[in-house]
């Protein structure tokens, strides 16, 4: 069943105006906070729905009819929407436990066997029977609001409302009474509460309405609400630790951004580790751009090839250097293969080309360039190609050399020194039919002709 209000009102006697032209609708099913700071208008609010008191103006409506003020009327309203008020004290008056838990079953005519099943299952349901006998004013507020909410949830209502439910109470007993509000919304009920606790509020709740000076300033869900800083502040409230954290971790881009971490556990998802290094930077460039800063040699290398793109300037200093975070794209080792164009066999070259995934062909002497004209070979590179090849292959490319007769071995041997004294991954192949004189010249390692170097 729905809880609405439309343009309620309501002034004291004294014309304090704890409630002023507001117009809800309570999510059925839901865990709802009202929000504000004290005197804000929550507890007038509270008494208003459940008809406690009566508006000046505007109207309450349940089940979408507006509330009946007579006196059955009201009594078919507090058995749907019951209420467990700050102060346990004011609830609960009865000699003992077991007859504060009675009194609202037997308002409502219940039988005397039915009342004793009921009050039973509350005791044994909040582990209270050890204190049945008790009067409630001897408990402590744990045990005191745990009666107070037996004592409603007796009536069986569709929805429970609670100003301030875990003031005054320490952490565990604060935590029993959640884990029971947690269970009975599991139940199906309905669940509102007030409070001046926006932790509580933020991560408890599916629904918040924030409230000041006896007006509704905002609503929605709990990472809606509290996304809106100003207003909350505005309210004389502060935002949420967890959130505020998490956006200073955001600043600094430690954190994914515009996220509402509810938790830790959900905090520490967002957290993302950063790889820091220190560069000379140009002057133009501000802190908080990007820049690209290439391939990465040297010690980087070892974890494998990879370029920093897109790194994130995060501090200049004076001296032209910035510290940026680097974002690895990493790239596949490239690789080079040496064919050598003495055995030419154009079957066999365009079967390599295919297989070895070749994106850049460079011939080196006139031989080699003379036999890939005749033949149409896409030739992209004519001089210094032993050290375009191995530039390209750096940045993950697959480089084919054409070459022929005593450049053949020459080149193999240079690609091999580059490899070993850099350190940096590369494959390294001599491919086809003529493969095989420059690994008998260069090396006694032989796999079907093919070296690979790392
Ligand atoms: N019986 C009363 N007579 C006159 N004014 C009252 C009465 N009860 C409350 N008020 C006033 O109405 C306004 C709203 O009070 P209310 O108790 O509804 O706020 P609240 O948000 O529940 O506060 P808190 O967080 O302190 O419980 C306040 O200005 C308060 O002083």
């Amino acid at each position: 069943m729905i809880l609405e209000t439309k343009n309620l009102e309501f002034s004291y006697p004294d014309g304090t105006k704890a409630v002023d032209d507001i117009s809800i609708t309570i999510p059925q099913g839901k865990k709802v906070s009202f929000v504000g700071k004290n005197g804000s208008g929550k507890s007038t609010l509270f008494l208003l729905l459940n008809g406690t008191l009566k508006p000046k103006k505007g109207k309450v409506l349940f089940g979408g009819k507006e509330v009946d003020y007579s006196s059955s009327g009201l009594r078919e309203l507090r058995k749907k929407v019951g209420i467990v008020f700050q102060n346990s004290d004011d609830q609960l008056f009865a000699p003992t436990v077991y007859q504060d838990i009675a009194f609202g079953p037997l308002n409502l005519g219940y039988s005397k066997e039915e009342i004793d099943r009921v009050v039973n299952q509350m005791l044994d349901h909040f582990g209270l029977q050890a204190l049945k006998d008790k009067p409630p004013h001897h408990l402590s507020g744990g045990q005191k609001k745990r009666v107070a909410i037996a004592g409603v949830l007796a009536m069986d209502p569709d929805i429970i409302i609670l100003d301030e439910p875990l003031s005054n109470l320490d952490p565990v007993g604060a935590d029993e009474i959640l884990d029971i509000l947690n269970e009975l919304n599991d139940l199906g009920k309905t669940i509102i509460i007030s409070t001046h606790d926006v932790d509580l509020a933020y991560k408890w709740s599916d629904y918040v309405l924030l409230l000041s000076s006896g007006k509704l300033v905002n609503e929605g869900t709990s990472g809606y609400v509290f996304s809106n800083d100003e207003e909350v502040r505005n309210s004389a409230l502060k935002s949420p630790f967890i959130l505020d954290v998490y956006r200073e971790l955001e600043k600094r881009w430690l954190a994914t951004g515009n996220a509402q971490p509810k938790d830790i556990p959900e905090l520490v998802q967002l957290l993302h580790s950063v790889d820091l290094m220190r560069v000379d930077i140009s002057p133009e460039v501000a802190v908080g751009e990007c820049v690209n800063l290439g391939v990465l040699f040297g010690d980087y290398t070892k974890e494998g090839l990879y370029e920093a793109v897109n790194s994130r300037v995060l501090f200049k200093s004076d001296d032209g250097t910035a510290v940026v975070e680097l974002k690895r794209r990493v790239l596949k080792p490239g690789a080079i293969h040496v064919y050598n164009m003495d055995e030419f066999d154009k079957a066999e070259f365009d079967k390599i080309v295919d297989e070895y995934d070749i994106n850049f062909i460079g011939a080196m002497g006139k031989k080699s360039k003379d036999i890939a004209e005749n033949n149409g070979i896409d030739v992209v590179c004519n001089s210094g190609v032993i050290d375009k090849s191995i530039l390209n292959a750096i940045t993950g490319s697959r480089c084919l050399i054409l070459t022929s007769s005593g450049m053949v071995s020459h080149t193999a041997k240079r690609i091999r020194e580059y490899i070993q004294n850099s350190g940096i991954r590369l494959i390294f192949s001599p491919v086809g039919k003529g493969a095989l004189d420059i690994n008998e010249e260069n090396t006694q390692d032989q796999t079907d002709g093919l070296i690979e170097v790392e």
